[in-house]
């Protein structure tokens, strides 16, 4: 069974669809990318996958729950799914360890000690062990996002949602980021990932979502999505208008 179900999903802000009718399955341990042009509804889906949005029709379910059910149905699955931004949205008043304590303590009750031993694991395992002590703004944007990762990390996600997240870095800091979401990705960790990154996309992604006006317009592994559009608009999208 699929880890996430999203079943003929429609979403309105006003009176413009944004979204129209999304039908998609991720597997356990599937890593997707979700690329479109701005404005095709790649973060608001997110937002509904994550619960950040209400639905208008249509269900989304976790492991076999409905996210969309009652107020308590919402925390318990929203805690289940991670989310990472393209700002990192950390509090400058904390370090890096009480960033990625906190959410644990305050949300899950965990206890201070357990909760350090879980930052300091969850650091370590996005290469910041010594970083522990340190707020955010002796930190470059790369090794913030890193810290806002591994907060995600700590709470045992089943599945990360990431939307745009090394949009707002710097070139040079890109990479590291990337890094830890591929090896993200090879630990067996579900992944969806709306992104500019083709090439990332091209060598980490199971599978390509292309968005095109509300609609999942194409999909399909990357060398197909990639290397063989079947679209006009994938093909406007990728640049290659002109090939037939
Ligand atoms: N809270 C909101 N209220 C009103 N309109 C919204 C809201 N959130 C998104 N929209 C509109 O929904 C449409 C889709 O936005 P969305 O952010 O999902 O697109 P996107 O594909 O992620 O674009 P981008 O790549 O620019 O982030 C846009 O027209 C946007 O203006």
């Amino acid at each position: 069974m699929s880890l996430i179900e999203i079943n003929d999903v429609h979403k309105s802000f006003g009176d413009v669809e944004v979204l129209k009718g999304i039908d998609i399955s991720i597997g356990h341990g599937e890593v997707l990318a979700i690329i479109g042009k701005s404005g095709s509804g790649k973060s608001t889906l997110l937002r509904c996958i994550n619960g950040l949005e209400t639905i208008d029709r249509g269900s989304i379910t976790i492991g076999g729950n409905h996210l969309h059910g009652t107020a308590a149905d919402l925390r318990r699955l929203r805690l289940q799914v991670g989310m990472i931004f393209q700002q990192f949205n950390l509090f400058p008043h904390l370090t890096a360890g009480r960033n990625v304590m906190l959410a644990q303590t305050v949300v899950k009750k965990t206890s201070e000690s357990e909760a350090e031993t879980v930052a300091r694991d969850v650091l370590a395992s996005v290469g910041l062990s010594d970083k522990f002590d340190v707020y955010p703004d002796k930190l470059s944007g790369g090794q913030q996002q890193r810290v806002a990762i591994a907060r995600s990390l700590a709470m045992k996600p089943v599945a990360l949602l990431c939307d745009e997240i090394t949009s707002a870095l710097d070139p040079e800091l890109v990479g590291e980021v990337l890094a830890v979401v591929r090896s993200l990705a090879r630990g067996g960790m579900t992944l969806a990932m709306v992104t500019h990154e083709m090439q990332f996309a091209r060598e980490v992604c199971d599978r390509v979502i292309f968005m095109h006006e509300g609609r999942v317009h194409e999909t399909g592994a990357p060398e197909d999505v990639f290397g063989a559009p079947k679209t006009a608009e994938l093909r406007q999208f990728l640049g290659m208008a002109n090939v037939t």
